[in-house]
């Protein structure tokens, strides 16, 4: 095999097979090995296995190895459910048992907590998803564009690439009645490839009205007894399973704090805001996309909630409206993965809200924000990671701050 133009030829080869013990995880969850002290990283593989793995790139201190198959494998090691696991870029973690997945994303926080802010801090025991395949309620399966021969492979990222897609025919972490419609959906999508100038990314949401594929189609979800209407293509939580539990522990941490007024920012179509009304006396929400933010009063307003209310604009802005004092509001945050905007702290900061229920799917991002948080003077209070995606990398972790 020919090595990359680029491929540096120390201390390995192109495809070197190497026989490796992995002695930790990084915070990705790829297993860490060291051949005469230089760091190999091999993902899908546990601590303590003997792996086989091929070298494919050498940095400047470390390389990096594809697994090719275990020798002596962990006692926590099982047998992935997907024909693609390692293939598609989808999942990381289908290899371990689920208890060692919840384990390993604790300590992921509690590692940020140490690296990136600079704390050590107990992070609670990750809260598991009830249902740990079949649980995710929305795909969004990608295409290239279309060549002479139609459609290519329509699936998800293929692992460790930028743009090389897997074809994917079933998804197992899919809710199965995602899985029941892929094939159709496929498949229309083969048989209209002339329309197609570039590639496409097809929406398929599971609701309690249905598998909606259209953008713009009204999604409706009950959560705890509340009704939510969204569109199917605006932000909704992917893992309707955990969700009761998930919006009951951020709004018994709001209401903890003793405050009499909530302001729920980036407030999507209103589930933390509308879920919360009638433990406070006012509730502001505010969100960037109209669409969700007009969803968001409709969605109060079919609950017969009158004390909420919802602005359009950047998150930065809602404090000039807040009519309350910050000494008597909370406020919950849930920002998309970039986190939140220094524009937005400086505004929270000075607004000096009681508390905040920091709520993130990037703990990378909430780590660099609670540092901010801390130099503003507040104090860390529970960090409690949510499992809302069994099977891969990534959670959420609510963190409650108090001044
Ligand atoms: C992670 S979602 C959370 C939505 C909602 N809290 C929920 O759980 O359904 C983040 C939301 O922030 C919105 N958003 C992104 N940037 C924003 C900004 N600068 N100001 C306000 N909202 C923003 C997105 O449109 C999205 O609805």
């Amino acid at each position: 095999m020919q090595p990359p133009r680029k491929f540096n030829p120390h201390p390995f080869a192109y495809h070197q097979e190497l026989d490796v013990r992995i002695e930790s995880l990084t915070n990705e969850g790829a297993g860490v090995a060291r051949v005469d002290g230089w760091v190999v990283f091999v993902p899908f593989t546990l601590v303590g296995e003997l792996v086989k793995c091929r070298v494919f790139r050498n940095h400047k201190n470390y390389s990096e190895a594809d697994f090719v198959s275990v020798i002596e494998p962990s006692p926590q090691r099982v047998a992935p459910q997907c024909a693609l696991f390692g293939q598609c870029g989808g999942c990381q973690y289908q290899h371990l048992s689920y208890e060692e997945q919840l384990l390993s994303k604790q300590r992921q926080v509690a590692d940020l907590l140490r690296h990136m802010a600079k704390i050590e801090h107990p992070v609670c025991p990750v809260i598991p998803s009830p249902v740990q395949y079949g649980y995710r309620s929305k795909i969004t399966p990608h295409f290239h564009r279309p060549k002479e021969g139609g459609i290519g492979a329509i699936g998800f990222l293929r692992a460790r690439t930028r743009n090389a897609m897997v074809d994917v025919e079933h998804c197992p972490i899919a809710m199965p009645q995602l899985n029941d419609q892929l094939a159709a959906v496929r498949a229309r999508a083969r048989a209209n490839s002339a329309e197609f100038k570039n590639g496409a990314t097809l929406l398929m949401r599971a609701a309690s009205n249905g598998v909606l594929t259209r953008p713009d189609e009204i999604a409706v979800e009950d959560v705890d007894g509340v009704r939510f209407e969204f569109q199917a293509g605006d932000f909704f939580q992917n893992n309707p399973f955990i969700l009761p539990k998930f919006v009951r522990h951020a709004i018994d941490e709001a209401k903890a704090t003793g405050a009499k007024h909530l302001v729920d920012a980036y407030c999507g179509s209103g589930l933390f805001a509308i879920s919360a009304a009638r433990d406070f006396e006012q509730v502001i929400g505010v969100e960037i996309s109209e669409t969700a933010v007009k969803k968001a009063a409709h969605n109060a307003e079919i609950n017969g909630l009158t004390n909420c209310r919802f602005m359009a604009a950047d998150a930065q802005h809602v404090f000039k409206d807040v009519p309350h004092a910050g000494a008597d509001t909370v406020v919950i945050i849930d920002p998309p993965r970039a986190g939140s905007s220094p524009e937005f702290l400086q505004q929270l900061f000075a607004f000096g809200p009681k508390g905040v229920v920091y709520i993130s799917c990037n703990p990378a991002t909430q780590m660099r924000d609670l540092v901010l948080f801390t130099e503003a003077g507040f104090k860390l209070g529970t960090v409690q990671p949510f499992d809302l995606f069994p099977q891969t990398k990534h959670l959420e972790c609510v963190m409650t701050l108090s001044r």
